[in-house]
Order: C-alpha cells, then structure tokens, then sequence
C-alpha cells in the first residue's frame, strides 16, 4: 500500500463525517479552517461588519475586540449538560445522564436544517504541543465565527493539526451549533464510548469552545482512564528558587476561584530580591502521565487563556493584565468613554457602558461587567509564559494542591499525609459556587477535585483511577490543600492572597524536600504559623487561629457530610478510600 493510499484513507472518516454534518444541518458554505493570519483577519473583518465584535480602542488596545453575548447566554450550563454512556452507572451520580441513542435522536431534531444560511466551519485543533506525544487531536465543527477565532487562540488550530489527524487517523469529533440562542433549546452532550460531543444553542465558552472542557476534559478523562494517564481541571506552574533549580506544581480549584491568578503570581519583593520567580505552563487544564522515572509528566493541552476579566488588576494579576493589552478578545467586560475594556475591580474609572451595550447606570447596584466576563488570548503574550510550556515530554510535578473557596473550617494549607490520603482530600473538596456556571452564586458544594461539572464518568471509577498511580517504582507528588478565602467573623478574607501565596508555596517546596516543619492533625500535616514566612504580612489573632488552626468540632461536622457523600457512589466506591476516611474519623 503506498503512503498516498493511507493518507487519503485517514481522511476519509473526517469528509464523510463533514458531509453527513452538512447533509443534516444545509449550511451556504463550507470553509476549512487553516488557522492563517489572512483567514483569521477575514473573519475578523466579517464580525465587525455584522455586530459580532466590537473594536476596542486601537491606541491602548491594539488588535483586541469586545463580545457581547445573548444575555442569557453567559456560563456554563451544567443543568444541560449531559453524559451520554450505554451505561447509566458509567457516567454516575456525578453526570447528568441521557441514552446515547435518545440524545443523538434529540440533538438530530435540533440540528436538522439549523445552518440554513450560515457558514459550517470545519476547524481541525490539537490540544496540545502539535509534536508531543501526550497531545490529542480533534475537530470542531461550528456556525460561530466567534468560535472559531477563540479556538484559533485557545488551541493549535489549523493546517498543522489537519496533519497530526492525517497522519493518527483518530479524532473526536465535536459538532456545535449556536442555533437560536434560545436557552430552552440548548444542550450540550458527551458520547465518550464514540469520542464525540454534541453542542446546540449556546456560544459561550466551555459550551461552545469544544477543545476545553468538552473534550480536554470530560473525553479526556474518559480516555486518560483507559490509557493510564489523568485529565485535570488544573493550573501548572513552575517554581524558580534561588539556586536556579525549578520545581513543578499542578494545582485544581473550582471555576473562578483562583488557577488563573496562581498560575500567573508575581512573588512578594523579598523574595524577587533573593531570586525567586515563577513561571506559567497552563491555568486551567492539565493533562499528566507517569514517566519512565516514574514521576508524573503535565503538559497544558490549551495554547491560550480562557480568564475571569472582574477582579484583574495591576495589583492581583499584573502578568494577566500585561497579557491583555493587544490582540484580545472581550466577552461581556463593559467599556469606558474611551471605548477601552473595563470591568469592577480593574480600577477607579467609571464605565459608561456596561456590558448588554447600555448606558452605565453608577447608581444602580448592578455590576457593570458580567461577574462571568472573560477575556481570550494566546499565552505567547503572558510575560510568564515558561519556555518549557512547549516542551513535548511535559514537566515534572513535584506537588499536587486542591483547593476550595471556604468562608469557614478549612485552614490556609495543610498536607496530605499519603497518596491514599491525599485522593481522600481531593475527593472531599468542597466549594462555593461561582459565576463560571448558570444558578446560584456563593452555595457550598461537594466539587471532588475541581472536577465535579467535568469528569466524563463516575467518579468512584475516577477515584480508583486515581489511586491506581500509587504502585511499585511510582514517584508520585505530595498532595497538598489550600483555602485562600478563610473569612473572619467581619466577613472578611483573613488571607491576603495573590502574590502573597508565594509563602505557601514555599512552604509546600520545603515540605517536599523535608525542611520544612509543621503538627500532625487528623486532617493531615498543618504548618504553625512560625513554619511559614510572613515577614510584611500583618496577620490578627482571629486570622492567625483561623488560617493555622484546626476546629476539631467543626471537622467532625465535615466529615460526616463527606461520608454521606461518598455513600451515595455505593459500592463502586474503592474501599481504600472509604476506609481513610473511617480511620481519620476513628
Ligand atoms: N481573596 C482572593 N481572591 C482570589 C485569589 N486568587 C484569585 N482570586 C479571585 O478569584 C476569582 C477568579 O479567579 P481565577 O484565577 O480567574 O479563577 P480560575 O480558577 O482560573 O477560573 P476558571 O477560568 O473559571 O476555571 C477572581 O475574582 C480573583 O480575583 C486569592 O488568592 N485571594
Ligand atoms: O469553561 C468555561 O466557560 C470557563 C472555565 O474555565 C470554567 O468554567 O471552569
Ligand atoms: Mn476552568
């Protein structure tokens, strides 16, 4: 057979996939996306043409653009979002559940004619480094030239990711359609047994962007377990410390509560004087795989960031904010009298349009930018940008942290004395809710891991998979916890956060390498306050005993609620776990 044949062969799926698409959903047009500048500014020039984008100021904002979305169309919409295995129990409580020949039946019916005079782009991607072997190819195919201009920042879009699937054969398939907008007809479904996903009537985000969560991560999972490796809803970072060495950390948190900002820190000045610096490899997604050496490898699968605009600042995240000065994209921020992007928290300026397009009313008690707003843009902008994030091996992980947003009991940090352990605490995690999804904002909720809205099967299965890495001549992480939003009894955070996070993690390296000191608790190893640097930081006697304190009542309390939790998996919960956590409680 010559090579021709088994080129053309390895694109043939993808053509009759394309065709049957169109046959279904009668599109104008066909176009094939290469990811090139010309094809891109085209796009570009079409959306500012018909409304879809806005140009920000060209002086202070070069090349960057406003979105305003439907307004009800703003987050993820988890009450929508659905897995679709043969098994019910596969895709566990954790998943709301649809058979896979209903959805594909309903989502037909949506899809039917739903192109008629748009544009079907066909945007071949690979989540990411093109050459590494940890990376996966997909294609999306979207009516949404907003989608296709955000997953040309977000992943390696194009020409070369067409040449990765030529020559691999496999992608997933991701079909998306905005339709009408109409949140009643809007869902968005997961066949991880067929590595497809399924998208109608939204545009925004993690339900549109197919690359992120869609694939990177509720497939990803799906296939990670299969293959022995983990998809997480994780930053990594890189840690410089003054001898030049650097270590490694992947760290979950729940939407919106704070991987972006890590994942981006600027360390206090002391401790940029003595040399330490940190450098970014991704802030949302992480896929890892163990090495030969045993340690587990982390490559970033996306190429650009997808962040929370409110709350960015010269002072929170000035590498976010220098990242987002050119060639960006704006969804839902609001604008100011010199048409430059704005959202609350960003500065003193006051706005005078908010982000549906209407005039700013100050007064109101309405925020002016979407709590939701995001910006899009490659990462090649981010000034901490590490020079590793390409590397096609990954990098090392020297520590894993979760993480919660808990106004009350959890600690500042503590860590997990084992693997087993340590998948106890990640699977207990809890979280208030955020703006990153449609309903209630500020409801404290089980989120395992960070992974609650994204994990593609059940997450009993999950756990065991997790537990699996612990085996002979494995050189697995530590895990450790973190809470940096402790509030006092005013209602205030107790922890300054941000750049002074640094401290822990610190902390954690010193921890790893055995330096560090700290007490044993039966929540794991809690530092004392002396344990952690805080030369600059002024801490009161509440925060002190709230942040390094361990509530021996209230964590009883806690540990009861996770027990029931962790009942309602049943008897595919792993024993190993359900038996940590009857010996913390003993
Ligand atoms: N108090 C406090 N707030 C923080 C800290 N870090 C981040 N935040 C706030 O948390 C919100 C969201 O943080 P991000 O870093 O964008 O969240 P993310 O985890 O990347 O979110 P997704 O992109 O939704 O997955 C912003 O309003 C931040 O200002 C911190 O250390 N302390
Ligand atoms: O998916 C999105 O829309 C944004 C995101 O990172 C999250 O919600 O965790
Ligand atoms: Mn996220």
């Amino acid at each position: 057979m010559s090579n021709h044949d088994a080129t053309a062969s390895n694109l043939d799926a993808l053509n009759q996939w394309v065709l049957e698409v169109a046959q279904l959903t009668h599109p104008d047009r066909i176009q094939w996306c290469d990811g090139s500048d010309a094809e891109n500014d085209a796009l570009i020039a079409q959306m500012l043409a018909d409304g879809t984008l806005i140009k920000l100021n060209e002086q202070t904002h070069p090349d960057s653009y406003l979105h305003r979305s439907h307004p009800d169309d703003v987050a993820r919409v988890e009450h929508l979002t659905f897995v679709c295995t043969k098994d019910r129990d596969d895709a566990g409580p954790n998943n709301h559940w649809m058979a896979p020949d209903a959805a594909r039946q309903q989502m037909k019916s949506l899809f039917d004619g739903c192109m008629k005079g748009r544009t079907l782009y066909v945007v071949p991607y690979c989540m990411g480094p093109i050459d590494s072997p940890l990376s996966r190819c997909g294609v999306e195919i979207t009516d949404s030239p907003y989608v296709v201009a955000n997953m040309r920042i977000m992943t390696r879009m194009g020409a070369a990711a067409l040449a990765r699937i030529e020559r691999e054969g496999s992608f997933v398939k991701g079909l998306h359609s905005t339709g009408e907008l109409d949140p009643d007809r809007r869902f968005i479904m997961h066949f991880p047994e067929d590595l497809e996903i399924q998208s109608f009537g939204s545009g925004y985000g993690g339900n549109a962007l197919l690359g992120k969560k869609c694939h990177a991560l509720r497939i990803a999972s799906h296939q990670a377990r299969q293959e022995g490796w983990l998809a997480e809803h994780m930053l990594i970072l890189g840690i410089e410390n003054p001898q030049g060495e650097t270590h490694y950390i992947a760290a979950a948190f729940p939407s919106a509560c704070g991987k972006t900002n890590l994942a981006m820190l600027i360390p206090p000045e002391g401790y940029r004087k003595d040399g330490w610096k940190i450098t970014t490899i991704g802030d949302d997604i992480c896929w890892m795989r163990p090495g030969a050496d045993g340690r587990l490898y982390a490559i970033n699968p996306e190429a650009g960031f997808f962040g929370v605009a409110p709350g960015t600042s010269e002072k929170s995240n000035p590498n976010a904010l220098a990242s987002i000065q050119q060639n960006t994209i704006f969804t839902n921020v609001a604008v100011t009298d010199d048409n430059q992007p704005w959202w609350e928290g960003l500065d003193t300026r006051v706005p005078v349009t908010d982000w549906k397009g209407k005039p700013f009313d100050a007064a109101s008690k309405q925020p002016a930018a979407h709590p939701n707003s995001r910006f899009t843009v490659s990462a090649k902008e981010c000034p901490s940008y590490s020079p590793h994030a390409e590397d096609a091996q990954g990098v090392p992980i020297s520590a894993i942290v979760f993480g919660g947003r808990r106004a009350s009991l959890v600690p500042l940090v503590f860590e997990a004395r084992d693997w087993t352990h340590g998948v106890l605490v990640g699977a207990a995690m809890g979280s208030e809710t955020t703006a990153a999804a449609t309903g209630a904002v500020g409801v404290m909720r089980r989120d395992p891991m960070a992974m609650k809205p994204f994990c593609g099967y059940n997450f009993a299965d999950y756990f065991s998979h997790w537990l699996s890495f612990d085996k002979a001549g494995a050189k697995l992480p530590k895990i450790f916890h973190v809470n940096w939003f402790r509030k006092g009894d005013g209602g205030d955070f107790l922890w300054p956060g941000f750049g002074d996070n640094m401290r822990v993690l610190e902390w954690m390296l010193k921890r790893v390498d055995g330096k560090a000191g700290s007490v044993e608790t039966p929540i794991g190893h809690l530092p004392k306050a002396e344990d952690i640097n805080l030369d600059g930081v002024e801490l009161t006697a509440e925060a002190r005993e709230k942040l390094f304190g361990y509530d021996r009542a209230g964590w009883t309390a806690e540990f009861e609620h996770i027990g029931e939790y962790l009942q309602e998996y049943g008897e595919r919960m792993p024993e190993r776990l359900v038996d940590e956590r009857k010996r913390i409680t003993r």
